[in-house]
């Protein structure tokens, strides 16, 4: 994981490619003038060859071959101009470590790192008095060291977060917002490998009553009981989600309508036969549909609510089969 958002990463990678290319032209400017044309080219191709990774990365909006290309480049243009102008040119080893924190994951951060410190080691030591180039090297692994532990931080705090926004606190099972995500990966699933998935829609009969009569702190233990339940009963590779209210969602994988069905059927029974906090007893109404290959995930997530619909019409604590999807009449 990155310190930018996935969505924007392209454009935010981009953005940082033009600013490298941007920072660089006066200077290679100022080596024209100077008649340093040496260093003008090293550094007016290094410019050059950020402002075309922008380039690529905003036509392509892929950035892993163009973060790799910035790395390479970067660094040998800083080990080239080390050798034409010698230590000045090490100053910006500084922003391509925190670029490598920007642009990698953590673990790959870290070994570029090493690896770019390593390359500019010998370089700094042959052309520098030892307390010059110690000084220099120590500062260059403390940033690197505080801009890791800093990387570090912000990924933990991402992925508490995310799983914060991906959790529903009562019942300890995913919210809706990767369910569409979910039944899309389970469509693409049995396109290629045509490997079966269903799903069950559960609901709890009556829960209204139910908060009516035990009141809200009960119906909400009762929930995060069920929620429970469905998490212990189901496999790893399995999902379950808080729909809404108290309805949830469970996805099976590799998994046909008559086997879900018995796992419905088994939740079914079990539920009824419980005794939930405060000695409540309740039964579920449960939908089942098998995901057909020429249906969307949003059509396939219908058939299983209408199954829902006619297992509570059909008197509730039962589990109903959904129809095979309509086929389209052939013209
Ligand atoms: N305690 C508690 N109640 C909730 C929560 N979310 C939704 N509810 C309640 O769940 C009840 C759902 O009621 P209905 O949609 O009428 O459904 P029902 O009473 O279960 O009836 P059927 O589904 O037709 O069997 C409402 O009273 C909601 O207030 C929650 O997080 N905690």
């Amino acid at each position: 994981m990155r310190l930018g958002s996935k969505y924007l990463e392209f454009r935010h990678n981009a953005m940082l490619f033009v600013m490298a290319a941007v920072a660089l032209v006066p200077f290679a400017l100022g080596h024209l003038l100077n008649q340093r044309l040496d260093l003008a080219l090293v550094v007016g191709l290094a410019a050059a060859s950020f402002g075309l990774l922008a380039a690529y990365v905003l036509w392509t909006r892929s950035v892993g071959l163009a973060n790799c290309l910035l790395m390479i480049t970067g660094l040998v243009a800083i080990l080239v101009a080390m050798q034409l102008q010698g230590i000045y040119a090490v100053y910006w080893a500084f922003p391509l470590i925190l670029a490598i924190y920007l642009l990698f994951a953590l673990v790959p951060a870290v070994v570029i790192n090493v690896l770019a410190l390593g390359l500019l080691l010998p370089v700094m030591v042959l052309q520098l008095p030892a307390a010059h180039s110690s000084r220099l090297l120590v500062t260059l692994a403390l940033v690197s060291v505080f801009t890791y532990l800093f990387a570090r931080n912000v990924q933990e705090s991402h992925e508490a977060l995310e799983r914060l926004a991906e959790v529903d606190p009562l019942t300890g099972v995913a919210n809706r917002l990767r369910l569409d995500e979910t039944l899309q990966d389970c469509a693409e699933r049995l396109a290629r490998h045509g490997l079966p998935t269903s799903l069950l829609v559960l609901d709890v009969d009556h829960f209204k009553a139910i908060n009516d009569q035990q009141g809200h702190v009960v119906g909400d233990r009762i929930l995060a009981e069920l929620g429970s339940i469905l998490r212990a009963r189901i496999r790893r590779i399995d999902h379950v989600f808080r729909y809404g209210g108290e309805e949830f969602v469970i996805v099976l994988s590799g998994t046909d309508l008559l086997r879900a069905s018995g796992v419905a059927e088994d939740l079914r029974r079990r539920n009824a036969q419980r005794r939930f906090p405060d000695g409540v007893r309740l039964t579920v109404s449960i939908g089942v549909a098998e995901l057909d290959r020429n249906e969307s995930a949003t059509a396939w997530l219908a058939r299983a609510d209408q199954a829902l619909y006619a297992a509570k019409q059909g008197g509730r604590n039962r589990v109903c089969l959904a129809d095979r999807p309509a086929r389209a009449s052939a013209s």
